[in-house]
């Protein structure tokens, strides 16, 4: 089970993910996040640990310069985007690193399309729609209905994303078979404002129930490259 822990705005919290054994960690840099972080802030957070796990940034429909020049501050392993299909192509092209495609999906049937979307690129980050009037296409603590994915078995490792809390990832786990998550406002006590309990909490519920999926599960299911790597 590979657990990210996204929207890390200050070094405790992200020390705190490291220590708990964070998959990877993610900078949100979209300016109307409460997580946002400047380039600067970013590098200064990562400093503390930089031995630490890959690095992701989210971006929202971004420039490719706007990344260029956050890249001249920040070490970033891996580029999770919210945009189309041909824009993520264009990121993996020009920086020549993973790129994770983020889709909102509501029903079984979109399973296809999101897939569809992810080809050629390296993971799907698969999540709920953004509420109705939303400011912001993802970190807006808002599920899907997980039963919908049960069985998904795309050509590309897939991460379930979206209203994920300590509490319920287990049911997530079990109900999705997802064998990667990640999680922003679940981990928070107010939009923004890590809580490092929570975040420990996370990673825990989130590696028991990745076990009892794998014990429930027929052998080759852990074979089948579904995690992300
Ligand atoms: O976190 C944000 O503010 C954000 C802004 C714009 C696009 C995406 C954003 N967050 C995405 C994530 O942190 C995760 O991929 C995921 O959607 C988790 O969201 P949450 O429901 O907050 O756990």
């Amino acid at each position: 089970m590979k657990v990210k822990i996204c929207g890390l705005n200050d070094a405790t919290a992200y020390e705190a993910a490291v220590e708990a054994g964070a998959d990877y960690t993610g900078f949100v840099f979209f300016p109307r996040s409460p997580r946002f972080v400047t380039p600067a802030q970013a590098a200064v957070i990562r400093a503390v640990r930089p031995d630490g796990p890959p690095a992701v940034g989210l971006f929202v429909k971004p420039e490719l310069d706007q990344i260029a020049e956050v890249l001249e501050s920040m070490p970033l392993d891996i580029f999770q985007i919210y945009g189309t299909p041909d824009l993520a192509q264009a990121v993996r092209a020009r920086f020549g690193r993973p790129v994770w495609l983020a889709r909102g999906i509501s029903a079984r049937e979109e399973l296809a399309a999101a897939e569809a979307a992810g080809v050629g690129l390296d993971a799907l980050m698969i999540e709920s729609k953004p509420p109705p009037g939303a400011d912001r296409p993802g970190g807006n603590a808002t599920a899907l209905d997980w039963s919908i994915l049960a069985g998904w078995t795309p050509s590309l490792p897939w991460l379930l994303a979206g209203g994920l809390t300590p509490e319920n990832v287990g049911e997530a786990i079990i109900a999705s078979g997802a064998t990667a998550v990640d999680v922003s406002s679940g981990v928070e006590s107010s939009p923004g404002i890590k809580d490092l309990a929570r975040i420990r909490n996370f990673i825990t519920a989130s590696r028991n129930a990745g076990r009892g999926l794998s014990a429930g599960k027929p052998a080759e299911y852990e074979s089948t490259g579904q995690g992300v790597s």
